[in-house]
């Protein structure tokens, strides 16, 4: 029997709603067992990233029309019925009666034929409310939709504006071997990726499937991923409003609008103000773009665009002397130099962090949180393979991807070396210690999308507590005059300059250098680093 996108679609929501990993890699898992094309893998990957990322939307659009407790409605038929919204409100390519009859026809697939009528007349109730107006200003009868770039500029490249080209997700590697599949996915994600999930089998990643069609407009779509620097946000205007007023409540505004949990939205909008959420809220809500770390010992950043050049392939160079930005989304493997090592798949902020430690040639170096390597071999480049990195982690299987991943970038002198279950560190002495330590991931809530319905504010805690500990015991393992680069993929303050301020406190012969912190979108994902100095 064949199967569709959308079954495939249910299928995986059902998985991860019972938190049995994260969506990229449930995706790819499923995409790993049908035949689907192209076109459709990537409509699957579109599904679930995107009824993932807007689940607080689609509940807040489905809500008036359902008049039986949250708990009466079966899980699966949630799923269908936010499965059904999503394609309503924010795929302007899939016609509204397709929406609706597609994903009715689901209902005996989840194993919920009575439901059918109860899923049709749900969903035709939101094929009225979804209106095909735009308005670029927020309203209790507006869902936030995508982020608009700014119009082409006038003047021609180097003269104007700098001109920001969206960049959806690359795809993975289809039917390669397991191994390559899984390092390639882990290489696509945020080197700061570990996250409060942990998932048993190591993994975590990107969309499998990639990204959706150039002409969807909307969640997932071209237009939505752009950096969230210059053009506006546009709104889905509603037949009438069902969000709370943006004026009147703010912040139940911006959970319901822009799909967040409201203890998240409550804080935010503290920190923030409603106008630096919106930033916020549209770039965590579009695909995050695809950054790579050009291999020094390989190649100069400008020869190796020349080469993507020669292929038709456009990059643009970021801030950081190794970065480069790509236009559209491209396979990785497929990117020329893959397997020589030209380039290792690294968010820009991610690639700041291992620069931040100043290391030189020759020196020993401490990787304390090291898998899946991101940090690692830029380490090793930096000290252009000739310095030791020790690269400690206590997940077996990510630690695997380190020496992968040295491996095809031909990194020398990295010995990793698996932690027990109370984490204690090497001794050293070392010249310099690395801590990119576990953290809420809320730098890069657009790269994972379940994770802003799983954090719980009582985890922050827990958090602290660990990396003030990872923090002091690689402090303690560095030379006198040695430096310790800490750092996090959070943005929030608590997990970073909170927990440097504490243990400069408790450790007087530390003194901090330097810190950096970097917003989401500008250019990428969020994140901190601080460099502290150990006392001669
Ligand atoms: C943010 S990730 C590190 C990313 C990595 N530095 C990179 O750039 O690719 C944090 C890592 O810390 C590891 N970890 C969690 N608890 C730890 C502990 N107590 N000691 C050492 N590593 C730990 C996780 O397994 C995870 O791989």
């Amino acid at each position: 029997m064949t199967i569709t996108a959308r079954q495939v679609a249910a299928d995986v929501l059902n998985r991860s709603r019972s938190r049995d990993g994260f969506a990229a890699e449930l995706i790819d898992d499923a995409l790993s067992k049908v035949s689907l094309t192209a076109q459709d893998r990537r409509f699957v990957t579109q599904l679930v990233f995107g009824v993932t990322r807007r689940a607080g939307t689609l509940d807040a659009i489905l809500k008036p029309f359902i008049h039986l407790p949250f708990h009466a409605v079966q899980p699966r038929v949630w799923d269908l019925l936010r499965l059904g919204a999503f394609q309503l409100t924010f795929l302007t390519h899939v016609p509204k009666h397709a929406a609706v009859n597609e994903t009715v026809e689901l209902a005996p697939y989840v194993g919920a034929l009575k439901a059918k009528g109860f899923v049709n007349g749900v969903l035709r109730r939101v094929s009225e409310l979804v209106t095909e107006d735009f308005t670029d200003k927020p309203g209790a009868d507006a869902v936030a939709f995508a982020w608009e770039p700014p119009p082409p500029s006038p003047f021609p490249s180097g003269e104007g504006e700098e001109q920001r080209q969206p960049t959806p997700p690359s795809p993975l590697p289809e039917g390669k071997g397991e191994q390559a599949r899984a390092t390639a996915m882990l290489e696509t994600v945020s080197d700061s990726s570990f996250s409060l999930f942990p998932s048993r089998r190591g993994l975590q990643g990107e969309p499998a499937g990639g990204s959706p069609s150039p002409e969807v407009r909307g969640d997932g779509g071209v237009g939505s991923s752009s950096a969230v620097t210059g053009g506006k946000g546009s709104y889905r205007r509603l037949a009438r409003p069902v969000l709370p007023d943006p004026v009147a409540d703010p912040t139940g505004y911006f959970a319901a609008a822009f799909s967040f949990p409201q203890w998240l939205a409550n804080r935010w909008v503290e920190r923030y103000g409603p106008a630096e959420c919106t930033r916020l809220g549209f770039w965590f809500n579009a695909p995050p773009p695809l950054w790579i770390r050009v291999n020094k010992q390989n190649a100069s950043r400008e020869s190796y665009r020349a080469q993507l050049a020669g292929q038709m392939i456009e990059a643009e160079p970021g801030a950081h002397p190794q970065s480069l930005r790509f236009a559209e989304h491209h396979s990785i493997r497929d990117l020329p130099g893959y397997a020589a090592g030209d380039f290792a798949v690294q968010d820009h902020s991610s690639m700041l962090v291992a620069s931040a430690l100043g290391v030189e040639p020759g020196m020993r170096v401490l990787d304390a949180c090291a898998a899946p390597g991101g940090k690692t071999t830029h380490l090793t480049e930096l000290m252009d393979n000739r310095g030791h990195v020790t690269a400690c982690d206590i997940e077996a299987k990510r630690l695997e991807t380190v020496t992968t991943l040295c491996q095809r970038l031909q990194m020398k002198d990295v010995e990793t070396v698996l932690l027990n279950e109370d984490g204690e560190l090497p001794p050293g002495p070392f010249d310099a210690a690395l801590v990119d330590v576990p953290c809420s991931n809320t730098g890069v809530l657009g790269r994972r999308p379940e994770v802003r319905w799983r954090l719980k504010p009582n985890e922050f805690e827990h958090l602290i507590r660990l990396q003030t500990r990872l923090l002091i015991l690689a402090a303690e393992r560095v030379k006198p005059g040695g430096a310790v680069v800490y750092s996090t993929c959070s943005i929030e303050p608590d997990e970073n300059e909170g927990v440097v301020k504490a243990v400069c406190r408790g450790m007087r012969s530390l003194s901090l250098e330097a810190e950096h912190s970097s917003a989401p979108g500008r250019p990428s994902d969020g994140g901190y680093w601080a460099r502290l100095r150990k006392a001669k």
